[in-house]
């Protein structure tokens, strides 16, 4: 099978366990974000498939052939870091040409794999340069070039945006978009940044607690989170989940939010378990101010311009997170009604696996 594939990949740093018997696969071409909280393990299992670090246990096959046991310079891969990594004393033409000298590529194709790099990420004008003299978007595009030009099937990228300010992340966001319809290679970026995440990547991987949590396209990942930790972690702000009791009804299930209110969910009553406790997902959206509906009392407005967020607290003290106009006049203290979406609910079990709506 073309493609990465990793099995059982295990790996502890001083007997804590970081990485537990992982496993993936990553089509040829297909473009893959590792999202998760701070030490979820991404970077170390990035390392693993790089060869910059060894894995306990485990198997890492690149194009049906086994990596783990070879030199990071032997794996078909290449690593764009954080840091970018170049060295300042060369050009970039230099930069650009180091791994390729040292693979004893010959003198003419050199030239013209740093010729096609540079054109593909139009950095021809800054061949001559120093690092130092480069702004830092133009440093991350020749950290990006130097590992074009390996031709590799594989492109891991560590937080490749994280040193650019906030206009030249969204700007290069969508060069590195462009950019990945160019080249014949499967991409690996490590993220922090969720919309980054969201507008890139055709699969998100999302990590927690030495385990991969959920193996989705974006959208999956946001509509029918795994479990009550994908659903609270993706999705800004997060996700509101409250306890509830199953109600009486037909199909779809009912539940009872702690004051006796009633929510009608989509999700099929055949899904969940028996007995046990149920807690209710809500994103902002779902929860719109109203003139009737569950009483709540307003925490804080947090206004972006085309919609509020409302910040309240539910008659029990539970925090619930709504959205109201842009023009809103709620203020922190007042007293509110909330109707609930409930359609585009989710439901989470006693072990947090997540329940969904049938789809439509
Ligand atoms: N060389 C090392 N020696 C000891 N512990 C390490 C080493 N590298 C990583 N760790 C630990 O392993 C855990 C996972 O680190 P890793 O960098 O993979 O997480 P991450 O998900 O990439 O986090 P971040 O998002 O903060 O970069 C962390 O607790 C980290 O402190």
């Amino acid at each position: 099978m073309p493609g990465l594939q990793l099995r059982g990949v295990s790996k502890a740093f001083k007997g804590t366990q970081v990485l537990d018997a992982v496993d993936l696969d990553i089509a040829p071409r297909e473009f893959i974000a590792f999202l998760g909280p701070s030490g979820s393990g991404k970077t170390t299992l990035l390392r693993i498939i790089a060869g910059l670090e060894t894995a306990d246990a485990g198997e890492v096959i690149l194009d049906e052939r086994r990596i783990d046991t070879l030199g990071p310079g032997e794996r078909d891969v290449a690593m764009v870091f954080q840091s970018y990594a170049l060295y300042p004393h060369m050009s970039v033409r230099e930069n650009m040409a180091f791994g390729l000298r040292n693979a004893s590529v010959p003198q003419a194709e050199i030239a013209s794999l740093i010729e096609d790099a540079a054109r593909v990420l139009e950095i021809e004008a800054l061949l001559d340069r120093k690092p130092a003299q480069l702004s830092g978007g133009q440093r991350q595009r020749v950290a990006i070039g130097r590992a074009i030009v390996k031709k590799p099937s594989l492109f891991l990228l560590d937080e490749p945006l994280s040193n650019l300010d906030a206009a030249l992340r969204l700007r290069t966001r969508v060069e590195l978009a462009q950019l990945r319809n160019r080249v014949d290679a499967a991409v690996i970026m490590v993220t922090h940044d969720q919309a980054e995440a969201m507008t890139l990547a055709d699969r998100i991987v999302v990590f927690n607690d030495r385990r991969i949590q959920q193996v989705a396209a974006p959208m999956e990942i946001y509509l029918r989170p795994a479990n009550r930790f994908v659903a609270q972690f993706v999705g800004s702000p997060a996700m509101t989940v409250l306890p509830v009791q199953l109600a009486d009804g037909g199909d779809k299930s009912a539940v009872l939010l702690g004051d006796g209110s009633r929510v009608e969910t989509g999700v099929p009553r055949s899904l969940l378990p028996h007995g046990g406790a149920l807690e209710l997902g809500l994103r902002p959206e779902h929860v719109r101010i109203a003139a009737t509906g569950v009483p709540a009392e307003v925490v804080l407005v947090e206004r972006l311009g085309d919609r509020s967020l409302v910040y309240a607290k539910l008659a029990d003290g539970s925090a619930i997170t709504g959205e109201d106009g842009g023009t809103s006049s709620l203020k922190s203290g007042d007293r509110i009604a909330l109707t609930i979406d409930g359609g585009s609910a989710h439901l989470f079990g006693a072990d947090g696996t997540g329940f969904h709506r049938a789809e439509a």
